[in-house]
């Protein structure tokens, strides 16, 4: 299962965002923007005793204005009702229990989602003078805090953690390839499912067990096993709420974490956009293997430039990804959507392939003297050996004699020339140096 996802949920000024800030500010590291990608930060991924969660940043998702505005914060928690594992439903102790917070207990309660009472802005030790009435609303018992002195937040926490999905991944087997289908909305995800579930050899399996993970639907093709990895909002369709996008994103983290290899849906009308970029992003940080699928290509008015032009746009946009093979389908008619299994099953297995520590050490071993190692102050990177140490993503360990020669110019070198000789088409390649003094 994907890292669980938290969302902050409360009216307006009971301290969202300063618990947001300080939960991600303080005690927990944060993983930044990743590179590449862009800077609108939407989420945060971060730990709280080695249990690693997102973090909706609800703070873009709130209405701008201080005033109380009931349908914007009624989307907002409905948002976090369909998209979050655990809210945390925050309340200000100190004013009381309102009208408002009425009004969204009442949704949190009818969707049975796991969530957390807390009552911030409890500065002192003292329990707030409201705390029994917070029973009221049949949430459970309030936990106290205070988001801005830091009181209590270890706490919180740990409350939270407890209310994590159980680790209750249908485990597959070995051999079944999970694939995520992301994707902006609107770009055709659905149909392009239908289509590849619809195809003659493919079967789809019963679905087993009742978790939040039976959206997975596993199928046959000949005798290779897959299982499709769903990103909510591709069966709800939740299509008129403004802030959908941002959820949608989300989703795709998880299933991307989930997922062997990612089929991106990019829109051949629309061309790559930002937040496909984004998406795109978490596949090649994530080491999945990719395929890039431009849909929607029957609309496209073509000649016989416009698919080598499509491209050449293509790898400038999604320049990291330069190793994920694109295609141009239709999934209203069906257009070379058969090819998307066998490229599926082809980048899965490049990316679970192992080489042999002798045949790459010859490789690299040629790549050195066809082209020699930097140096630097008369110092020379010295390339002692390398191994594979990993799959999916295919990892290379690079003993090496001093890490600031390795430029990173020269492992691109060397990717290059293990990319030429074995493939690893739809792989991202990762690299890491060790250093060792000669001899060792
Ligand atoms: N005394 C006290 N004040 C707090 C605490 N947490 C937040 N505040 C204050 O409450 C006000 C609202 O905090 P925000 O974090 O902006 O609240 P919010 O829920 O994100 O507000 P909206 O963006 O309007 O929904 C600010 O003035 C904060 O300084 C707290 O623990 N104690
Ligand atoms: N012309 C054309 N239309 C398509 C194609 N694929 C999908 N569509 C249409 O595009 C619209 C969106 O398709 P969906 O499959 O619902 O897209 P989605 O990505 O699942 O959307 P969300 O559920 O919002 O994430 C629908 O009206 C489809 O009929 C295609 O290949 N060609």
């Amino acid at each position: 299962m994907g890292k669980p996802i938290v969302a902050i949920v409360g009216r307006p000024n009971v301290g969202k965002s300063t618990l947001f800030n300080k939960i991600s500010g303080k005690r927990i590291a944060i993983v930044e923007d990743r590179p590449g990608v862009t800077r609108d930060r939407i989420y945060i991924e971060t730990e709280w005793l080695s249990h690693q969660f997102h973090l909706i940043d609800t703070g873009g998702i709130e209405p701008k204005s201080k005033e109380i505005i009931p349908a914007q914060m009624k989307r907002q928690a409905e948002l976090a009702i369909e998209t979050a594992d655990v809210i945390i439903f925050l309340l200000d102790g100190r004013e009381g229990l309102t009208a408002n917070d009425r009004e969204i207990a009442s949704m949190l309660r009818k969707s049975g989602k796991p969530l957390l009472l807390v009552l911030n802005k409890v500065d002192n030790r003292e329990s707030s003078p409201f705390y029994y009435d917070f029973f009221e609303l049949g949430l459970g018992e309030p936990v106290e805090i205070s988001s801005a002195m830091g009181l209590n937040i270890g706490n919180l926490l740990d409350e939270m953690v407890a209310l994590f999905p159980k680790v209750e991944e249908q485990d597959y087997d070995e051999d079944v390839v999970k694939v995520a289908v992301i994707g902006k909305p609107n770009v055709g995800k659905s149909s392009l499912i239908n289509k590849i579930l619809g195809e003659d050899r493919v079967i789809v399996s019963e679905i087993a067990g009742t978790t939040r993970d039976a959206i997975d639907t596993p199928f046959t093709h000949g005798d290779d096993r897959y299982v499709l990895i769903d990103t909510a909002g591709i069966r709800r369709k939740s299509k008129v709420y403004d802030n959908i996008e941002r959820y949608s994103v989300i989703r795709s983290v998880t299933a991307v974490e989930r997922a062997d290899v990612c089929l991106l849906v990019i829109d051949a009308m629309e061309g790559v956009t930002e937040q496909d970029k984004k998406i795109a992003g978490y596949s090649h940080e994530a080491g999945k293997a990719l395929v890039i699928v431009i849909n929607k290509w029957d609309l496209v008015e073509k000649d016989t430039k416009t698919m080598n032009t499509f491209i050449k746009d293509v790898r400038n946009e999604l320049s990291y990804c330069y190793y994920a093979p694109i295609l141009f389908i239709s999934a209203l008619t069906g257009q070379r959507t058969n090819k998307i299994i066998e490229t599926v099953k082809a980048v899965a297995n490049q990316n679970a392939m192992r080489l042999k520590t002798g045949v790459l050490n010859e490789i690299i071993g040629e790549a050195v003297l066809l082209n020699q190692p930097p140096s630097d102050k008369g110092k020379k990177l010295k390339i002692y050996y390398c191994t594979q140490g990993g799959v999916k993503p295919p990892t290379f360990i690079l003993f090496i004699n001093d890490k600031k020669l390795a430029h990173f110019s020269y492992i691109r070198y060397l990717t290059n020339k293990i990319r030429e000789n074995f493939g690893f088409e739809g792989s991202p390649i990762r690299f890491i140096l060790k250093e060792k003094a000669k001899g060792d």
